[in-house]
């Protein structure tokens, strides 16, 4: 496709986005435009746009796609103000917000100038924010969920998926109160449980300073997207409330059976709370395709030396074997150290822990 692209707010999602129109469509112009000047130029140095824009309006004006990819409500202003200009009459205008009943109450303003509006929320992310965390493959087989408001035509649905062909994610259409219900559970609420685990460690790390060096494995886990971006969960929770007030209210719930089976201590009663947990997490599609992007990540016990990260990627460079993501897991300060290699594939998976199994002495495994 060779139209004109307008991504307002080039952080995380927006570069992302752009990244991946980028690489699909490389005829294609991409202008961006963010309140900080420096995230343009950034953006442009990585090839997430093709040009910075110095002007909201001409380069809105000029657009076939419009992506809105602020904060939530920071996009609710943004709507009011690219809909008052004198956009082109087939332009499609859609979101990434991770909210959307309050982003689709406005959408109004353009049905109102018969102009397509198209609810997005690409469900995959990081506790990153800005666009040098951005990676044109952040969405791949991920569920992109798409709010069509109600007068948008399919026809406008299909250009809109065409355009993010490149994010190989998977698009599903939901209805926005459905939406808010379901990432409320799934997205917002943790946010507030990670948060809320933190600040009890915080409030315990002056008698117990021990504690932030031992918050390493499972800590860390539970605890990582309380470093995301503040400001993005600022808005999501205000846009989310009753959702999250109706949550909260289940999870006082589920506490006080929690208490109650702490007061019995009944070592068969908590076997079985912690038993059915995992039996239905493991059965949920985590691991699998879908709901969360999935990689297939595979667990290298590497002596700490210099060069031993080049030694296994050379490795897998060797069987042409792709890798997604390598970081060390700084879990242990002994000499060893876990290499956390992510691949696309189950079976690039399995050949990676062949191949490295073949000419390595080290343990390699999944979990
Ligand atoms: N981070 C995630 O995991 C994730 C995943 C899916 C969807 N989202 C949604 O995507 C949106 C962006 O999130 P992000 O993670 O990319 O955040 P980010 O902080 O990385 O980027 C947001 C960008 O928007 C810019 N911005 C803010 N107000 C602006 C304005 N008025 N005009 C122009 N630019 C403006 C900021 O300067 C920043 O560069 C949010 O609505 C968020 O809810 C986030
Ligand atoms: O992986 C993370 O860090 C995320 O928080 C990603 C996550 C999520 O909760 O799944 C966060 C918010 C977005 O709206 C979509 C994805």
């Amino acid at each position: 496709m060779n139209g004109n692209v307008f991504i307002i707010g080039l952080g995380l999602i927006g570069g992302s986005i752009g990244l991946s129109i980028l690489k699909e469509y490389p005829g294609a112009t991409v202008t961006g435009f963010d309140i900080k000047k420096e995230e343009i130029r950034l953006a442009k140095a990585l090839n997430a746009i093709s040009q910075g824009s110095d002007s909201l309006q001409e380069d809105a004006e000029q657009a076939d796609l419009i992506i809105i990819c602020t904060p939530v409500n920071e996009t609710v202003e943004m709507m009011k103000t690219i809909s008052s200009f004198n956009l082109k009459p087939d332009v499609i205008v859609t979101d990434v917000g991770s909210t959307k009943k309050r982003i689709m109450e406005s959408s109004h303003l353009f049905s109102d100038r018969g102009i397509s509006f198209i609810g997005g929320h690409p469900m995959a992310g990081s506790h990153k924010s800005g666009v040098s965390a951005a990676k044109a493959i952040l969405f791949e087989n991920a569920f992109y969920l798409l709010t069509p408001a109600e007068h948008s035509d399919a026809e406008s649905v299909a250009v809109l998926k065409k355009w993010l062909k490149g994010s190989k994610a998977k698009f599903l259409e939901v209805k926005p109160e459905e939406h808010d219900h379901i990432t409320g559970m799934v997205s917002h609420f943790p946010h507030i449980i990670a948060s809320s685990l933190v600040h009890q460690v915080k409030d315990n790390y002056q008698r117990q300073p021990l504690i932030s060096s031992l918050a390493a494995g499972g800590f860390r886990d539970i605890s990582r997207i309380a470093s995301s971006n503040p400001e993005m969960w600022r808005d999501i929770t205000v846009h989310n409330i009753d959702t999250l007030k109706s949550l909260m209210s289940e999870w006082q719930q589920e506490m006080n059976r929690v208490i109650d089976m702490l007061e019995r201590n009944n070592a068969t009663d908590i076997y079985t709370y912690f038993s059915e947990a995992k039996t239905f997490r493991d059965s949920m599609p985590i691991l699998q395709k879908g709901a969360i992007p999935s990689f297939y990540d595979l667990f290298v016990d590497v002596p700490d030396y210099p060069g031993v990260i080049s030694e296994i990627t050379g490795i897998l460079a060797k069987e042409e074997i792709s890798i997604v993501n390598l970081r060390i897991m700084e879990t242990r300060e002994d000499i060893y150290g876990v290499l956390t290699i992510s691949f696309q594939t189950e079976e690039d998976r399995k050949r990676g822990a062949d191949c490295i199994s073949a000419v390595t002495d080290y343990d390699v495994f999944t979990v």
